[in-house]
């Protein structure tokens, strides 16, 4: 794994966006895997203003998000594609039609996990994956236990994640009990991955991933048997390394 230790948020945020658009620049054609959350937001909001400023084009790119909260719809405030939209697709001039989430209102949630993940292998996978990192070690909704083999699938989330994530919602009973999300295979069939950590929140997650054995009970830690892992973290998040 490739370690760029950085100053801070900030400055995380903007290697990021370098690291992307440079990708994006040259490559005629490529796929993204995107994440939500708070760690990506200060690269995407960088990625467009490059976008503004470059003109950087994202005609020839497609995307796949991790994951989505189960319930939500894609107009729903909370819901991670409405979070795409509004905080990147709706300021760069991708085609929406090219940009994939998974539908947390499907009727058929079992069936909606089984048709993203082979829609994803019908576009021929994912070319660089955008990661963060919860503070207990969960890669997209992959919590501690998730088996290493799994696909996208439906999740219950554990109580730490749903107060993370309360932050986004008026109160903890709002925030959904269960999402889709991709599998830790799935994530792992990445050609190649960026893993952004910032913060003190995620210091122990990040010590873990960098000295810890290889297990499930850390999801993240799978990714040291991936060929092609860029970690960009900031001060705060290497204190406990
Ligand atoms: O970036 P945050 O908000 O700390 O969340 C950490 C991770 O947990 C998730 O919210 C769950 O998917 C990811 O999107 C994110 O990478």
């Amino acid at each position: 794994m490739n370690l760029i230790e950085v100053k801070d948020y900030e400055e995380m945020s903007a290697k990021a966006a370098e690291y992307l658009v440079n990708k994006v620049r040259n490559s005629p054609k490529i796929t993204l895997g995107m994440a939500t959350g708070g760690t990506p937001e200060g690269t995407y909001r960088q990625l467009i203003e490059d976008h503004r400023e470059n003109h950087t084009s994202y005609q020839h790119v497609t995307t796949f998000n991790l994951d989505e909260y189960v319930g939500l719809s894609g107009d729903h405030p909370n819901s991670y594609r409405y979070f795409m939209n509004k905080k990147l697709f709706d300021h760069i001039d991708i085609q929406k039609s090219n940009t994939y989430v998974p539908r947390g209102d499907a009727r058929d949630i079992q069936k909606e996990c089984l048709d993203y993940e082979k829609l994803l292998e019908e576009k021929g996978g994912i070319d660089l994956q955008l990661l963060g990192i919860g503070s207990n070690g969960h890669i997209g909704f992959n919590e501690p236990g998730a088996s290493f083999d799994s696909k996208t699938h439906l999740v219950t989330l554990t109580p730490s994640t749903r107060e993370a994530n309360a932050r986004y919602f008026s109160s903890l009973e709002e925030v959904p009990t269960q999402a889709i999300s991709m599998g830790i295979s799935t994530i792992m069939k990445a050609k190649e991955i960026l893993l952004l950590v910032s913060g003190e929140k995620k210091s122990k997650a990040l010590a873990q991933l960098l000295n810890g054995e290889i297990t499930e009970n850390n999801p993240a830690s799978v990714l040291k048997n991936h060929p092609n892992v860029t970690i960009i973290a900031d001060y705060k998040a290497l204190a406990a390394k």
